[in-house]
Formats: structure tokens, C-alpha cells, sequence
């Protein structure tokens, strides 16, 4: 196997700190690239002397000036995703983007941007998570139809967007298996819902705290009995390991839109 050369948007992010790290640990792969925005003060700093298990013969450069890569890695914000995936479709680079918190016309570029080169789009790269959206459908439709769904999510107090993509993936998931629209058997506030709860539904509920990594719990709750299927984040350190394997996954793959469950091999 060749070794992949990988660029990182966001780098000086939470995230992104992780990122430069896994490209640096990962036998397959080589970090050769750290982006930040143009005009940050980081711009020319070694990256090691912000996370010291980073390449050392890297530094911080602008995001708009990128060479020497073959996959570049995104988890930054939807407004920063969008410039990069131009970035990426100009250049002809494979990508693969975590962020989340994307609207529907934001997932409309990225089929478009699709078109043109090979995306692993995912809004969770742990192993657990992937192989709990296989078992929440399973869960979905064994039990009968007087069944509630609830999914919980919780996330350290920077989070901005809610619920967390994963939420939405796992709700998703569960909507597919049961044969809903998801749009609309979506209840995020029930404050405003003065009826009982339908069986039709599938409810959200958050939590913003500390420095909780990030915990998903889909329950399934019927007369007599509850199912709670639970996946725990310790380290983001999790997720940037299974993007850097996604990057190369992504080796030679066809333009396309892709998930880490293709990555896996676990559809
Ligand atoms: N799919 C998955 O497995 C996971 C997804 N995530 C997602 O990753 C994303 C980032 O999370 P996290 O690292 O905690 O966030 P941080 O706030 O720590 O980092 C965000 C990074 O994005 C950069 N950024 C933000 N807006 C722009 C922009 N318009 N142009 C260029 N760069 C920009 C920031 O740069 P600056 O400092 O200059 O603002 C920063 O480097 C979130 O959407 C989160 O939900 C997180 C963990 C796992
Ligand atoms: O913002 C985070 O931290 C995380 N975001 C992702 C999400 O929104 O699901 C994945 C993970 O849970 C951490």
C-alpha cells in the first residue's frame, strides 16, 4: 500500500488538533498538511509545538494555498466545509468531512461536489456508532408497533449545533428501517406539543455539559419492557483515527458519495 499524503482544514480545532495527530501516528499515511484561515496567528508555526505528538517537519499554512496532498480531512464548521469542498472539486482532491450541523441545501453540494471526486461523508467515525446504526433498525422492527422512540445526546458545553449529527444519523436510521419520512416524525421540542406522545414519533433530547466527548442512548420503550442501546465517546481521538482510515479507503475510489459504513464494510 502507498502512503497517503494528508492536509487538514480546521487544523487548530479540537478536532483538527486530533487530525494531525492520527496522520502522524497512522503507518499509511503522512501529514503534509495543516490549514488554518488566512491571517491566523498561528500561520508558519510548527504544528508540534501545539499538539506534540504531531509531524514535527509540518507548520500551520493558509488554507488557500494547498499542494503535496492526496486526501484532504474536514471537520470544521458548515460555513468553512462549503469554501474547502470548492477547494477540494477545483483541485480535484478526494475529501472526507465530519462536520456537521449541514441543512439540506449544504448536503445538495456535497452530491454535486460528488459528482466530481470521491467524499467520505460521515457524522460519526467511531466503529461503535456505525455498528449501532445497524442495531438500532433492528431493534426498530422487532418489537411491535406500540413502541416509543426516544434518542438522547450529550456533548461538551462548546458544541454548538443540536442535536448532534449523529442523533439525526441514528434517527434516520431508525426512520428508514420503520419506512418514515424523517422530517416528519422528528419532535425536538415538546414544550410546545400539548398532546400525548404518538407512536409515530421519533423524540430528541440534548444535553451541553463539561467535557463530555459525546454519548448517543436510542431507546426503545413499549409496555413492560425498555431496550437502551448506548454508544460512549472517551477520546476525540477515536474519531480522527477512523477519518484518517477513510482517507485511505479513499485511495483510487471513483467520484461518489460515500459513508464510513461503506468504509467498514458493515451496509
Ligand atoms: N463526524 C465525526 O465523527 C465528528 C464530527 N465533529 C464535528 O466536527 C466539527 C468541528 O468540531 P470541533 O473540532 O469540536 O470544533 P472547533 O470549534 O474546535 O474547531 C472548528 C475548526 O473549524 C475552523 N473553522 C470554523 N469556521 C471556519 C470557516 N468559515 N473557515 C475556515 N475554518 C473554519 C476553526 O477555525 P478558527 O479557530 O479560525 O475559527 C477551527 O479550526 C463540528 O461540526 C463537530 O460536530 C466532531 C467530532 C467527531
Ligand atoms: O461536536 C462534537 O464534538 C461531535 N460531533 C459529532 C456529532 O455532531 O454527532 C460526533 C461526535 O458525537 C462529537
Amino acid at each position: 500500500m502507498t502512503t497517503n499524503r494528508i492536509g487538514v482544514f480546521g487544523a487548530n480545532g479540537r478536532m483538527g488538533l486530533a487530525l494531525l495527530e492520527a496522520a502522524t501516528i497512522k503507518e499509511q499515511t503522512q501529514l503534509t498538511g495543516a490549514y488554518v484561515r488566512s491571517g491566523s496567528s498561528l500561520l508558519g508555526i510548527n504544528v508540534n509545538q501545539v499538539n506534540s505528538a504531531a509531524d514535527n517537519s509540518v507548520s500551520f499554512s493558509d488554507e488557500n494555498s494547498i499542494d503535496n496532498v492526496d486526501v484532504l480531512i474536514d471537520f470544521t464548521l458548515p460555513s468553512g466545509m462549503k469554501n474547502h469542498l470548492k477547494t477540494a472539486v477545483a483541485q480535484k482532491i478526494p475529501m472526507v468531512i465530519g462536520t456537521t450541523g449541514l441543512t439540506n441545501d449544504d448536503m445538495a453540494l456535497l452530491h454535486d461536489a460528488a459528482k466530481h471526486i470521491p467524499i467520505v461523508f460521515a457524522r460519526n467515525y467511531s466503529v461503535g456508532v456505525n455498528v449501532l446504526l445497524n442495531l438500532v433498525q433492528t431493534a426498530a422492527t422487532k418489537f411491535g408497533d406500540d413502541l416509543d422512540i426516544e434518542i438522547f445526546e450529550a456533548h461538551h458545553r462548546h458544541k454548538i449545533d443540536a442535536p448532534s449529527g449523529t442523533a439525526l444519523a441514528i434517527g434516520e436510521s431508525i426512520a428508514q428501517a420503520k419506512g418514515w419520512d424523517h422530517d416528519e416524525v422528528a419532535v425536538y421540542d415538546r414544550s410546545q406539543v400539548e398532546t400525548a406522545k404518538s407512536q409515530n414519533e421519533i423524540g430528541y433530547s440534548v444535553l451541553r455539559g463539561g467535557d463530555i466527548v459525546g454519548e448517543h442512548t436510542a431507546y426503545f420503550a413499549t409496555m413492560g419492557e425498555r431496550l437502551e442501546l448506548t454508544h460512549k465517546a472517551s477520546s476525540r481521538m477515536t474519531f480522527a483515527l477512523g477519518a484518517v482510515r477513510a482517507a485511505s479507503w479513499l485511495e483510487n475510489k471513483p467520484a461518489g458519495l460515500y459513508d464510513m459504513q461503506d468504509v467498514l464494510d458493515i451496509k
